[in-house]
C-alpha cells in the first residue's frame, strides 16, 4: 500500500472526482458511511456520541457522520466550532441538510463547550488533512477539552491539529485520540513515534478513491501489509531438499551473550533455512548443542568471544552482531568478513556499534548488506537528528550513499531500500520491546537470505513475520509476559 502526501492525497480527491466521475459531495457521503460502518461494528446504538466539527470538509464529514448515526437511532448531538466565518460548500450542504435531523450547537465561545463524561463517545472531526498551521484560539480550546475529557475519542481522517507530512512543534494544539480512522490510505504520520499519543489505534476504511491514480502517484513510502506480505512468500517445491534452502552462519554470542546466539539461531531454523552453523566463543559449545539440537555449532579458538571466521566457502548468507561484544579481537574478525564475505549479510547489535567505531569499514560493507539498527544504534552510525521526519530522511541518505537495506527499528519498523524507497511495517506489538527481540529479527533475516530472497524482500518480508510473531506470543502470554524466545515459537509461515 502506498503512502501520500497531503498534496498527493488533494489532488487524488480531485481526479476521482473527475474522472469517476463522483461529485464531491457524494465523495463525502461515502467517506462518512465508511466512517460509520468502522464505528458501528464497534459501538452499538445505546452510545451517546458527541461530535465536534470544523468548518472545512473535515466539519462536513463529521456533519454527515451525524446525520447517517442518528438515522440509526444513536443519540448523537452535534457541535460546531465558528472559529472562522469560511465555510466550505460540502460542509454547508451537510449543514443545510443536517438542520432537518437534528439541533446544531454553536461553539463561538470557550464557555459554549459541553461538558463531556466518561461515557459519551467523542468524535473529533474539527480539521483533516487540510491543516495549515497550528491550531488557536477557539479551536485551541475545544482540543484541550477533548484531551481533558476521560471520554474516548475517535478522530475522522487524521487528528485535528496533526500535520499529514510534516513536524509538529511540540507546543501545538492536537487531539490525542484512542482511535484514528483514515480515510483510503495511512498518513506518514501515523508511521512517527513521536505521534504515538495523537494517533492511538489507526484503521484505514476504503472510500473509493481512484486506484489508477494512486497506482500512477509516486511516492518514496508505502506500507507493508498482509497482501504485501504474502505476496513475498515463496511456495515449497514438492521435491525441494535442505540443499534447496540454503546454508546460513551466524557470528553470534559471546561470554555472558550466549542467549543472542540461541535466539537468533532458533529463529533463523523456524524461518525456513535448510541448514544452520552458528559460530560461538568456545565457552558457548555445549550451551549451543543443548539448546539448539538442529544446528550445527562452530567455535572460536577463544574461550569468550568471537575472534576468527570458519571457512566461509559453505555458507548462502551471514549474519553478526547478536551478543558480540565490542572487543579489538572481534573488531579484526570483523574486518575479515568484511574482506572475506562473497554471500549476502545481516549486520546487527554490536557489529553495528563497531561499524559506528570504525568508519572505514562501514565504507568497504558490501552493497545490499543489511542492517538492522534500533534508533540509538542508527544515531552512533549516522549521527543526531532532532525528530522522526529528520531521522527518516537521514535514513534515506545513508541507505542510499552506502547502498545497505536499513532496518530502522521500531513500531512500524522502516525497511530503507537503496534507492531510498521506505516500507513501513504493519505488524509487531508493545509486547516485542524486550531484551533478544532484535536477536530474533536477525536469525530471521539470515534465514531470508541464505534461501536466496533478494535483500530487498528479505528485510520486508522477515520484518513482518517477525512481527506477526511478535502479535501472536502477545495474544498467547499477553504484552506485558512475553518474551522473545516467544517470538521464536510462534514463528509460522
Ligand atoms: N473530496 C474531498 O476532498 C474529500 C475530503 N474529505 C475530508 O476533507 C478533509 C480535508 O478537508 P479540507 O481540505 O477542507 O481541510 P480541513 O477540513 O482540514 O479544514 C481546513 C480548512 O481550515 C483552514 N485551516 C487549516 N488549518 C487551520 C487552523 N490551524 N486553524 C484554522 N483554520 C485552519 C484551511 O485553510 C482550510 O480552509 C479530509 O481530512 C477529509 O476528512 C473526505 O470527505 C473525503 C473527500
Ligand atoms: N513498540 C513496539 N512495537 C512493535 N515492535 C517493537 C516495539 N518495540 C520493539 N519492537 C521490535 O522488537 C525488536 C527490538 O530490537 P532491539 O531493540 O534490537 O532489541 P534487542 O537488542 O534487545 O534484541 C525490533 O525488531 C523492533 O521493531
Ligand atoms: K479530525
Amino acid at each position: 500500500m502506498k503512502i501520500l502526501s497531503a498534496s498527493q492525497v488533494r489532488e487524488l480527491d480531485a481526479y476521482t472526482i473527475q474522472n469517476e466521475p463522483v461529485s464531491s459531495l457524494d465523495l463525502m457521503e461515502r467517506a462518512a458511511r465508511a466512517f460509520v460502518c468502522w464505528l458501528c461494528a464497534r459501538y452499538d446504538n445505546r452510545k451517546r456520541i458527541v461530535i465536534f466539527c470544523g468548518k472545512g470538509n473535515n466539519g462536513g464529514d463529521g456533519l454527515a457522520i451525524g446525520r447517517l448515526l442518528s438515522g440509526k437511532g444513536y443519540p448523537v448531538s452535534v457541535h460546531v466550532v465558528h472559529y472562522t466565518q469560511k465555510a466550505t460548500d460540502d460542509f454547508q450542504a451537510n449543514l443545510d441538510q443536517l438542520g432537518d435531523f437534528l439541533a446544531i450547537h454553536d461553539i463561538r465561545h470557550v464557555e459554549d463547550i459541553p461538558n463531556l463524561p466518561a461515557g459519551d463517545l467523542l468524535i473529533d472531526a474539527l480539521l483533516g488533512s487540510g491543516l495549515s498551521r497550528p491550531a488557536s484560539g477557539l479551536l485551541e480550546k475545544v482540543i484541550g477539552a477533548l484531551n481533558d475529557s476521560p471520554a474516548e475519542v475517535i478522530s475522522v481522517d487524521i487528528a485535528s491539529g496533526l500535520y499529514m507530512d510534516k513536524v509538529n512543534d511540540t507546543t501545538d494544539a492536537v487531539v490525542k485520540p484512542n482511535h484514528t480512522v483514515s480515510f483510503q490510505l495511512p498518513k506518514l504520520a501515523f508511521m512517527m513515534p513521536h505521534n504515538g499519543p495523537f494517533v492511538g489505534n489507526w484503521h484505514v476504511v476504503d472510500i473509493g478513491l481512484s486506484q489508477t491514480r494512486i497506482d500512477q502517484t509516486e511516492t518514496p513510502y508505502y506500507f507493508t501489509d498482509a497482501p504485501a506480505a504474502r505476496h513475498l512468500i515463496r511456495a515449497r517445491e514438492k521435491f525441494s531438499h535442505k540443499g534447496t534452502f540454503g546454508h546460513a552462519l551466524l557470528l553470534a554470542g559471546s561470554y555472558g551473550k550466549m542467549g543472542a546466539a540461541q535466539l537468533s539461531g532458533g529463529a533463523c531454523l523456524r524461518a525456513g533455512v535448510g541448514l544452520l552453523t552458528v559460530h560461538v566463543a568456545r565457552c558457548g559449545y555445549t550451551i549451543m548443542q543443548i539448546a539448539l539440537p538442529e544446528a550445527m555449532v562452530s567455535v572460536d579458538i577463544h574461550e569468550q568471544l568471537i575472534t576468527t571466521l570458519p571457512e566461509l566457502a559453505p555458507y548462502t548468507a551471514i549474519g553478526v552482531g547478536p551478543g558480540l561484544g565490542k572487543e579489538p579481537q572481534t573488531l579484526k574478525a570483523l574486518d575479515e568478513l568484511i574482506e572475506q564475505a562473497k554471500v549476502p549479510m545481516v549486520w546487527d547489535a554490536d557489529a553495528l556499534n563497531l561499524l559506528s567505531e570504525n568508519p572505514d569499514l562501514l565504507k568497504r560493507l558490501p552493497a545490499g548488506t543489511l542492517i538492522t539498527p534500533h534508533p540509538k544504534e542508527f544515531e552512533r552510525l549516522a549521527g543526531k537528528s532532532n525528530d522522526d521526519y529528520e531521522r527518516l530522511e537521514l535514513a534515506r541518505r545513508f541507505a542510499q550513499e552506502h547502498s545497505l537495506v536499513v532496518c530502522l527499528k521500531g513500531a512500524h519498523t522502516a525497511v530503507i531500500f537503496p534507492n531510498g524507497s521506505v516500507h513501513f511495517n504493519a505488524t509487531g506489538n508493545a509486547g516485542m520491546a524486550t531484551g533478544g527481540s532484535g536477536d530474533v529479527l536477525t536469525g530471521i533475516l539470515t534465514s531470508l537470505l541464505a534461501q536466496k530472497y533478494p535483500p530487498e524482500d528479505a528485510a520486508r518480508l522477515g520484518v513482518y513475520q517477525h512481527g506477526v510473531a511478535g502479535d501472536r506470543a502477545s495474544r498467547a502470554r499477553s504484552k506485558v509476559s512475553m518474551i522473545a524466545s516467544d517470538i521464536v515459537e510462534n514463528l509460522g509461515w
